[in-house]
């Protein structure tokens, strides 16, 4: 995830990563494929500690606690650096600094003028505009986690990976996030991993569950993300994902 875009390389591409990877204890995945395809949005499901957010580290590049042997690549042949935009498990914001000071952050790091204009657009699209000069500290678990939100959709990055980014949010709020999330990063190559099968049946162009046995896809609904809350097929869709998760837990 270094900073400065790739000059030219601004097309969503297609990701795909091969190999194994194991701990120092166990293997993790063994001989596994995952493509993320260009421009739409992968959702990644499995149980805890199956290695979904080792996945998501090995496509950024970050380090991780085991071993991988293997290619992360893009169809396009660049390098990733400065393209993935990453949305972590934990909010990551800087307690020093307010809601609006995270959001631009990735600007002042770069050394570029912040777009002020657009981060308070976002802020407020995000439900925090009464909180644009609070500090984190004064703001609950999930408008934190809306605020690192507001911090990731500001960046316009081609490849963005989220790490169960709606996690702390009420139900009504993660509708409107999802939705606001599907808007903003329409035409991206978006890996979403989340618990959620509703969230993945909303969101998905395609849905992968992992395992210790591998990558395996799950049929998503026929209408184009984001789905309706009430879309009959995409309920029907995420209750046989329920019981299937519920059946192999
Ligand atoms: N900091 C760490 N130290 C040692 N082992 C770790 C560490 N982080 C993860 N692991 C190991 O790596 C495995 C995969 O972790 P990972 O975070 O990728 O799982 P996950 O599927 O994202 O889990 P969750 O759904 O709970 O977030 C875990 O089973 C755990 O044993």
């Amino acid at each position: 995830m270094g900073h400065g875009v790739v000059r030219g390389v601004t097309r969503a591409p297609e990701i795909t990563l091969t190999g194994s990877y194991g701990l120092e204890t166990r293997p993790l995945f063994a001989s596994t494929q995952m493509r993320l395809e260009a421009g739409q949005w992968t959702c990644l499901l499995g149980r805890s500690g199956v290695g979904k957010s080792t996945i998501l580290r090995l496509i950024l590049g970050l380090p991780t606690q085991g071993r991988f042997i293997g290619t992360v690549t893009a169809d396009d042949g660049h390098p990733l650096d400065g393209r993935a935009g990453y949305m972590a498990q934990t909010d990551l914001l800087l307690p020093w600094l307010s809601v609006r000071d995270n959001v631009v952050l990735g600007a002042r790091l770069r050394g570029e003028r912040p777009d002020l204009d657009k981060a308070h657009a976002m802020i407020d699209r995000v439900g925090l505009g009464a909180y644009h000069d609070k500090k984190p500290a004064a703001l609950s678990g999930g408008m934190r986690q809306r605020a690192a939100l507001a911090r990731t959709l500001m960046e316009d990055r081609p490849l963005v990976l989220l790490d169960e980014p709606f996690s702390a949010l009420d139900a009504g709020t993660r509708a409107d996030m999802q939705d606001l999330a599907a808007e903003v990063l329409r035409g991206k190559t978006v890996l979403l991993v989340t618990h959620d099968p509703a969230e993945a049946c909303r969101l998905g162009h395609h849905i992968k569950l992992l395992s210790e046995t591998g990558i395996t896809s799950w049929a998503v609904p026929d209408a184009p993300p984001a789905r309706d809350v009430d879309d009959p097929q995409t309920l029907q869709a995420q209750a046989a994902l329920l019981a299937y998760l519920r059946g192999t837990s």
